[in-house]
């Protein structure tokens, strides 16, 4: 079986191109980075530190890599069996086109076996957020041929993988902590759903995004935006800050609840799953640092993401939200010079104040209760 995988960063080489090379998948990466992709492409080999309870180097062997603005990367497309991709949510746009002269150019080749999409991002169903915009670039005949033939698939993917040190002497090398979870939608698949060791199916996808979304990420944003009000450097100094450890639970089961109404969860393996999740957060074998987690505000504020998404579902259910309510309130006092998103929340902020601020980038309405109370909140900080 042959993949195409998009992002050769610390997801893409960490954990999913891991995963596939582990399951006898050929893998070819694709990259903007051209000097990652030179090194990849001659190498053809990388090493993953797996660490946690056990510690232990692999060698992930048999992988090659293109630039992706090359016309060999099309070429790819014509003849694989899978495409996923770890770019970011932003970038899944820029990719679409690609993925759309690729699966022109495969379709007109004549090559009509089912190829799946999975888009493995922090972003609730992304790869169908990516079907729409490949679909724009496509003929009609062809999004219809792609209707019958292409499998996008949503999935949920949680490991927690920092850039590597910047004093590694090998740039390929990636650390990644022993916990992995990579779950997909199974109704999505075309043809014959890919048996691959580490990549779970579920007819219940979005239950495990959200169990994901509204526990570990929000959990890891509320650390990186306390944290940083504290002038703590990395995840594990902030969590380990009893005081904020113990607003970070608080957040955590408060966005429980919301899972625990929805979905049925049970509540004490619930609360053993944000144990498992804080533990993770102190690895004393990874340095994740703040600016990685606390990355682009402005994204992490919007509707459907880890802090507004869950404070809807206290809304929704009538539940308490407090801790919650002060992680957002954090997030405008996150101050960064080299987050283009961090600037222009802080320049948008000083501009119009923080309820229009706020009603600008989630939605919330500017004069509703929640707003005045997160500014309540914003000014006691
Ligand atoms: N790192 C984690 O702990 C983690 C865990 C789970 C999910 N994720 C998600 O995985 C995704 C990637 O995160 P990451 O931490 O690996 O980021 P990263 O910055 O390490 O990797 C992204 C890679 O995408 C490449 N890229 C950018 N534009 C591209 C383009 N047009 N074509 C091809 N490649 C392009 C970049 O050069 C980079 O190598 C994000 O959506 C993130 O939320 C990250
Ligand atoms: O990648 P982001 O910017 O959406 O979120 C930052 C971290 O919370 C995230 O990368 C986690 O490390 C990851 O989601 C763990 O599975």
């Amino acid at each position: 079986m042959k993949a195409v995988h998009f992002g050769a960063g610390n997801i893409g080489r960490g954990f999913i191109g891991k995963v596939l090379a582990d399951a006898n998948v050929a893998v070819t990466f694709a990259d903007v980075n051209a000097p990652l992709i030179d090194q990849l492409s001659h190498e053809q080999s990388y090493k993953v530190k797996v660490v946690g309870s056990h510690c232990q180097v692999d060698t992930v062997t048999h992988v090659t890599a293109v630039n992706s603005a090359s016309p060999a990367l099309i070429e790819q497309i014509v003849k694989t069996d899978l495409i996923t991709t770890a770019v970011g949510p932003n970038v899944l746009d820029l990719i679409a086109q690609t993925i759309a002269q690729g699966l022109t150019k495969r379709f007109e080749a004549g090559n009509l076996t089912p190829l799946n999409v999975i888009a493995c991002e922090n972003m609730v169903r992304g790869t169908s957020h990516l079907k729409a915009e490949v679909m724009n670039y496509l003929s009609s005949e062809h999004a219809e041929q792609a209707e019958q033939l292409i499998g996008f698939v949503d999935s949920a993917v949680d490991r927690i993988v920092p850039p590597s040190a910047a004093a590694n002497e090998d740039p390929l090398e990636v650390t990644v902590e022993s916990f992995s979870e990579w779950i997909v939608d199974k109704g999505q698949f075309k043809g014959s759903v890919p048996k691959i060791q580490g990549m779970e199916t579920t007819d219940n996808l979005m239950a495990f995004v959200e169990r994901k979304l509204f526990t570990l990420n929000t959990g890891h944003i509320i650390t990186a935006y306390l944290g940083s009000l504290k002038g703590h450097v990395t995840i594990k100094e902030a969590i380990e800050d009893e005081d904020i450890r113990q607003q970070v639970r608080t957040a955590m089961q408060q966005s429980g609840e919301v899972l625990i109404n929805r979905y049925g969860f049970d509540r004490d393996m619930h609360h053993a799953y944000i144990d498992k999740i804080i533990s993770r957060f102190s690895n004393p074998y990874l340095r994740d640092e703040i600016e990685r987690v606390g990355r682009q505000p402005i994204r992490k504020l919007g509707a459907n993401d880890r802090l507004i998404k869950p404070l809807l579902g206290t809304l929704e259910y009538g539940l308490e939200n407090r801790a919650l309510l002060k992680g957002i309130a954090a997030a405008f006092k996150y101050v960064n010079e080299n987050d283009p998103q961090a600037v222009e929340l802080q320049a948008h902020l000083q501009q119009h104040g923080l309820r229009a601020t706020l009603a600008h980038y989630s939605g919330l309405s500017e004069n509703s209760v929640i707003a005045i109370k997160i500014e309540n909140i914003y000014n006691s900080l």
